[in-house]
């Protein structure tokens, strides 16, 4: 049973608590926390290094911190199995990278389609699906094309219909538009804020741009591996 979705829930989707990861002796995170509200658009900005990247790895599930905790609708993501963790990625998280995640050798529709068909939709079912999320980011005539035959911008709107064609509560999107050209970066921020705020789906994004930030409804600022005070959520 899924509860609602909407900007209104007063617990956070997801917090982070006092979060601390280090890499050998590099200490990407030093006590970072941080929270989601269902439905929010949330920018992490910050300096090169300062560890916005680790922290969105711990918030997803993909990296598990040395210490502190990770809260998602009540569970600690931090203590689950690699097995339940792995579910949930499936099944609530939808995520989006710098460059090509998408897989070369299928089509922008057979990408979208793919992970309705890993959670047991019917191809037919899936593709129908997937052509409706392309037509929402504005690539649906691209359907047909390879990720290597489309510009990097259609390229991370095909990523993006493909992080929330599941019905994610929860995209996280890493530099979305690092790779794409002014232009191209604002389309691809305006098609996934929209596209976010119609669907109920938060998103954290991390960005060092202040104009991609700028689509976010808050901003957190990370400096050097904590979250700096005067940002973090009442
Ligand atoms: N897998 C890893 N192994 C070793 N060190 C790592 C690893 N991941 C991150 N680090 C280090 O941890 C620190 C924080 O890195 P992180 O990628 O989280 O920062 P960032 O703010 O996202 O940086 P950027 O904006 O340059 O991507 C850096 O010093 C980085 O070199």
């Amino acid at each position: 049973m899924s509860t609602p979705k909407g900007p209104d829930e007063a617990v956070p989707l997801l917090a982070a608590r006092d979060l601390v990861k280090a890499y050998g002796g590099t200490r990407a995170l030093r006590g970072a926390s941080v929270e989601l509200r269902a439905g929010e658009i949330l920018a992490v900005t910050g300096a090169s290094g300062s560890g916005k990247s680790t922290l969105l790895h711990c918030l997803a599930g993909i990296v598990r911190p040395d210490s502190g905790s990770v809260t998602y609708r009540g569970e600690r993501l931090d203590r689950l199995p690699e097995k339940r963790l792995s579910e949930l990625r499936r099944t609530d998280f939808g995520v989006v990278f710098q460059f090509g995640q998408l897989i070369p050798e299928l089509t922008a529709l057979d990408n979208v389609a793919l992970p309705l068909m890993l959670a047991g939709t019917a191809r037919a079912t899936a593709r129908a699906r997937a052509a409706e999320w392309l037509e929402r980011f504005g690539v649906r005539g691209q359907g047909e094309l390879r990720p290597g035959e489309m510009s990097g911008g259609q390229a991370q709107r095909a990523a993006l219909a493909r992080a929330l064609v599941t019905g994610a509560r929860v995209v996280f999107a890493d530099e979305p538009t690092g790779a794409l050209d002014s232009l191209a970066g604002e389309q691809v921020m305006a098609a996934l804020a929209h596209t976010a705020r119609e669907s109920s789906t938060a998103v954290l994004l991390v960005t060092h741009d202040a104009r991609v930030a700028a689509y976010a409804d808050r901003e957190v600022q990370l400096r050097d591996g904590s979250v700096t005070p005067l940002e973090v959520p009442a």
